[in-house]
């Protein structure tokens, strides 16, 4: 497995001494009766873009959904922000969203975030605050009382992700946010992420798309179940000589695959 110390993209680093945010060892979990993850360990390091990669059915799903508690079967020590994986106390810390966006399409952008405004305790001019910073977040200035079920596949995915901000976590686990978003709206997300961790917040995200691992500070890539590599984007080009994150990553899923066979 590659192991490179952080070089931090983007983010301002966080002190050497701080906790990683998400601390996993000997993760495993079993799905349907097969064995999905198995004895992972792996840190996701505080106030950082970290990307999750990995081919279909690597497991970044079910690690994410390990994390944030909603995961059956699973065995090993999982400490997010200092507490056990699922504590009650980690609710409104943790905000996580799935690849299938989870609103309520028959409210308006503005009543879903209330919504969630709501849940996370929020009420009157802070609630009010809160949904608009959401709004503004993910650029859905203009649809605020569009029904949700009118509105394009891309910006029901972002209002599922206005909906994880609201909440203001300290760790966000984005389950694929920029699938079916254009360029340009993929990079001003980007850009939002390493804002939310400059001021200090963790983001995990999962991505299929490998110009995307060059936007994150720090790199996980799973091939089936297991870490292959826990790396920054520059030293994963060094490590494996190639010329882009695409070609970087195929070399080493071939490697591990190689050495899968040879043992
Ligand atoms: N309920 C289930 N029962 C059996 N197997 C499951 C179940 N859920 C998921 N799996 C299997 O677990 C493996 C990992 O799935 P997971 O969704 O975590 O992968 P992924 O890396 O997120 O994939 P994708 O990028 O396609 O979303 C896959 O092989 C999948 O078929």
């Amino acid at each position: 497995m590659v192991n490179n110390s952080p070089s931090g993209a983007g983010a301002t680093p966080a002190p050497p001494s701080a906790p990683p945010a998400v601390r996993v060892r000997g993760l495993t979990v079993v799905r349907g009766g097969s064995t999905i993850l198995e004895g992972l360990d792996l840190d996701v390091p505080s106030g950082r873009v970290v990307g999750l990669l990995g081919p279909s059915g690597s497991g970044k799903t079910t690690l994410m959904r390990s994390i944030v508690g909603v995961q059956a079967n699973v065995t090993g020590d999982l400490q997010v922000l200092g507490a056990p994986a699922g504590s009650p106390s980690l609710r409104r810390r943790v905000g996580y969203v799935t690849q299938s966006a989870s609103v309520y399409a028959d409210l308006s952008v503005t009543e879903n975030l209330q919504y969630f405004a709501a849940l996370a305790g929020l009420r009157g001019a802070a609630a009010r605050g809160a949904v608009a910073a959401a709004v503004d977040a993910v650029d859905l200035g203009g649809h605020e009382r569009q029904q949700v079920v009118t509105l394009s596949g891309g910006e029901r995915s972002r209002v599922s992700l206005a909906g994880a901000l609201v909440a203001d976590p300290e760790l966000l686990v984005l389950d694929e946010p920029t699938v079916g978003l254009d360029p340009v709206l993929r990079r001003d997300l980007w850009t939002m992420f390493h804002r939310l961790a400059d001021e200090g917040r963790t983001l995990l995200v999962s991505s299929h798309v490998m110009d995307e691992a060059a936007r994150c500070d720090r790199l996980l890539l799973l091939r089936a179940g297991t870490l292959v590599a826990d790396t920054t984007p520059d030293a994963l080009l060094a490590e494996t000589g190639a010329p882009d994150a695409e070609r970087a990553f195929l070399t080493l899923i071939d490697r591990a695959h190689t050495d899968a066979g040879a043992r």
